[in-house]
């Protein structure tokens, strides 16, 4: 029988989520409801960029800076993950000051911070560092010769973070406030020009999340979704993070996408399609 068109896209359309903790305002109601007429898959930032990227997914909570590497996708405007001071959960850890450092390692699971320490560097610290990719957790790789600093993201920086507290750290969404005066965006969410998905059912999910969120804190403390406490879960949920995009972040991310454009990191003709 032949393969037609119609036959290729008869699967539900699926949208990929960040198994961290700061995405779970803008997923939660996504995940949680009945009937849904899409499927949920859960990946690392990177991952979703790739995925998005060939077609493997239709729509995806993905790192900011993939907004200038997918093509034919449009970005849900009104809603993001965003830091406006201390994240806490993106972080350099190191054992020497940071004028000594030289060899960074990059995290694995990143799109955007990754590229983010390296204007950090660059720009501001005026040093030029080399970068490479560590496979192990934290402390193995900050153990490592291979490494003078090592960049982490989500719920195991966060939670190394708190763990080690005498260690060096670079909060980079604070850094990034003190060199420009604007928020940073972290991720937003993606869907392709193809899909079905509409951009109200992320809008709806997430201003409900916003709405919610003392309801999320106790679902994520409840379930045993982090290994910090309840009081933690709820300092990070709202005090660290961000969830509503306005002028201000726009401003920020507009300007993140600058320098990486700059630096060479994306294309020069990148657009923010939002819808
Ligand atoms: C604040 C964070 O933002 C994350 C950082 C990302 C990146 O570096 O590409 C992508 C998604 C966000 O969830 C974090 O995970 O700690």
């Amino acid at each position: 029988m032949p393969n037609s068109a119609s036959n290729l896209k008869k699967h539900k359309p699926i949208i990929s989520v960040i198994p961290y903790i700061n995405a779970k305002p803008l997923t939660y109601f996504l995940e949680n409801k009945d009937n849904k007429d899409y499927d949920i898959s859960y990946n690392y930032p990177s991952d979703c960029i790739e995925k998005l990227k060939t077609g493997k997914i239709d729509a995806g909570i993905v790192s900011s800076i993939a907004i200038a590497k997918i093509p034919d996708t449009n970005v849900v405007d009104g809603i993001c993950i965003a830091s406006h001071s201390s994240v806490e959960s993106v972080l350099l850890f190191s054992r020497k000051e940071i004028e000594e450092t030289k060899t960074i390692g990059l995290d694995p699971n990143s799109g955007t911070s990754n590229a983010l320490i390296k204007i950090l560097m660059e720009k501001w610290k005026n040093k030029k560092c080399n970068y490479k990719f560590y496979n192990t957790d934290i402390e193995t790789a900050l153990n490592s010769k291979d490494y003078d600093a090592v960049l982490a993201i989500g719920d195991r920086a966060l939670l190394f973070g708190t763990q080690n507290p005498s260690l060096i750290k670079i909060d980079l969404a604070l850094e990034w406030n003190h060199f420009t005066g604007l928020p940073f965006v972290f991720a937003m969410w993606l869907i392709k020009k193809d899909s079905s998905l509409s951009p109200e059912i992320f809008r709806e999910a997430g201003e409900k999340g916003i709405q919610q969120i003392d309801t999320i804190i106790e679902s994520i403390a409840f379930n045993g979704e982090s290994n910090l406490t309840k009081y933690q879960i709820k300092k990070y949920l709202k005090e660290n993070l961000h969830y509503r995009f306005g002028s201000k972040e726009r401003k920020g991310l507009m300007l993140f996408l600058k320098y990486c454009a700059e630096m060479g990191l994306i294309p020069q003709n990148y657009s923010l399609n939002l819808i």
